[in-house]
């Protein structure tokens, strides 16, 4: 599968301006590198996160559904559609929506762990349902941003026989050695590929680091990049899974009745 990875400076509050600019991007990807999947990073629509998410979340992801539906029809693509801001019944929640090559929208994910150093649990509603969904026949799963440093909740996809993880991002400085790492140790710990898509510039409050990283199972890094705007491409050869598997087979070897045993 070749996956193609957007990492953004994105406008703050202003969803018309960064509508505009994926669209851009994604009729860039398309021609210059033809993937089957494209992966945008956390809360494009109004980034990570205005004070007044009143003014512009998408009521019922309506207008982000019926545009990313557009360009995944239009240019026969996959979409992980990243997450926006959303209202449904009064409640705001960060979301991400998910579209095959004939623009159907295939699944939704609100995302689990709120970060609460930014308050963002004190603003929106949190998710309660793993993000797992099939794309040109793989199993792939979905989490955001902060729900990467939540160990048990990645491995409850991993078990779920996942692929390939995507974890769309608006993760800050000075924490960027934290992303890098458990980027990377998700994919090594879980055998799987693991797709981390940041966004880079700034808000009133944070600077965003970039940085977005393509993964492989033994933890390889098969596309990075740094603090600029950049799209990032890599082919996932799924095959390497399976021969990472065969030499070290951490799911055969686990002692679940140990785990429960000792669970607090
Ligand atoms: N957008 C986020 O969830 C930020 C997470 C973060 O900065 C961290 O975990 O550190």
């Amino acid at each position: 599968m070749k996956i193609s990875a957007i990492q953004l400076d994105l406008a703050f509050d202003d969803p018309l301006q960064n509508e505009k600019k994926i669209k851009n991007e994604i009729e860039k990807t398309m021609e210059k590198y033809h993937p089957d999947t494209i992966v945008l990073p956390e809360m494009w629509n109004v980034s990570f996160f205005p004070d007044n998410i009143q003014t512009n979340a998408d009521k019922d992801g309506k207008r982000t559904k019926a545009f990313l539906s557009h360009l995944s029809e239009k240019y026969r693509v996959n979409i992980v559609g990243g997450t926006v801001a959303t209202v449904y019944e009064e409640k705001y929640y960060n979301t991400s929506y998910q579209f095959d090559r004939e623009g159907n929208l295939i699944h939704t994910y609100h995302k689990v762990h709120l970060f609460s150093p930014s308050e963002e649990h004190n603003k929106f509603t949190a998710g309660n349902q793993l993000g797992i969904f099939e794309l040109d026949g793989v199993k792939v799963g979905i989490a955001t941003c902060y729900d990467l440093r939540f160990v048990e909740w990645i491995r409850l996809l991993a078990l779920s026989e996942i692929e390939i993880l995507f974890i769309p991002a608006a993760w800050p400085n000075p924490r960027v050695s934290h992303w890098e790492t458990l980027l990377k140790a998700r994919a090594i710990e879980n055998q799987l590929f693991v797709v981390g898509v940041n966004s880079v510039g700034t808000t009133d409050k944070l600077t965003f680091c970039g940085h977005s990283l393509i993964v492989d199972p033994a933890g390889e890094v098969l596309a990075s990049s740094n603090d600029n705007e950049t799209i990032l491409n890599a082919t996932l050869d799924l095959e390497k899974r399976k021969t990472i598997k065969e030499q070290i087979n951490v799911f055969e070897d686990r002692r679940p009745e140990l785990y429960n045993r000792y669970s607090v």
